[in-house]
């Protein structure tokens, strides 16, 4: 499903994976698994419009021409804990990125970020971004960290989460209009807590065996 800048995945490999992610009694391991492998099946979408030129190689049979993709110009960024889960996943498939790393966590009373740690590529301003982050709760953390990209001069930014729900996406879109989002779920709405219902609980806690 793709409106208004968002992409909703409707891939059935997708929806499983989700499915078992959801699931209270699916493991710290298995868990893990799960995160790295929906992330690359979302990389395959967010990078669809990647550029390519074109190279002449020389199969065991003839000379031919074919492809690669231009440049070296992705950064992944996870915004830690959970958003590291994400990288692998992506890495693997474009093993050219750069990884910049932003540390923020939610304030348990306010929600409100914190910022705790920045360190991204010097060559920020040329490289497309992809924004990582399981989850996309109240958009405050989201919403930070593209202000962030923004500041140390990211002109190209997406955002990769794999559950969100409606009160985030319009949070970041009302900030942000122009930074496509991309969901392996959206979900039905918040809580009173902040939780993404059904969601899947804390993803940090959940990857990392903490709770
Ligand atoms: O949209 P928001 O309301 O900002 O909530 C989403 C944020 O909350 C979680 O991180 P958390 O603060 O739990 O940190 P962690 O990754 O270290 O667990 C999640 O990984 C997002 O970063
Ligand atoms: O449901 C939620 C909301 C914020 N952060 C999480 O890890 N899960
Ligand atoms: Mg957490």
């Amino acid at each position: 499903m793709e409106q208004n800048n968002l992409t909703v995945f409707t891939h059935p490999l997708v929806k499983a994976k989700i499915t078992q992610m959801r699931d209270k009694n699916t493991t710290t391991k298995e868990f893990g698994e799960l995160v790295d492998e929906i992330s690359g099946l979302m990389c395959y979408e967010i990078t669809r419009d990647l550029e390519l030129e074109e190279i002449e190689i020389e199969t065991p049979i003839t000379k031919t021409v074919g492809y690669k993709v231009k440049g070296n110009d992705i950064a992944i960024v996870p915004i830690l804990r959970a958003g590291l889960g994400m990288v692998k996943g992506i890495h693997q498939l474009v093993p050219t990125a750069k990884i910049g790393h932003i540390g923020l966590y939610r304030d348990h009373d306010t929600l409100q970020p914190v910022e705790y740690l920045c360190k991204l590529p010097t060559d920020l301003p040329s490289r497309d971004v992809i924004l990582v982050d399981p989850m996309l709760a109240t958009g405050g953390s989201a919403i930070k960290a593209i202000e962030i990209l923004k500041e140390k001069g990211a002109t190209s930014i997406r955002l990769a989460c794999l559950v969100g729900c409606p009160e985030g996406v319009t949070a970041v879109q009302a900030v942000y209009p122009e930074v496509p989002i991309y969901l392996a779920a959206l979900d039905e709405k918040l809580n009173e807590n902040g939780y993404i219902v059904p969601g899947l609980g804390d993803a940090g806690d959940r990857l990392y065996g903490t709770k």
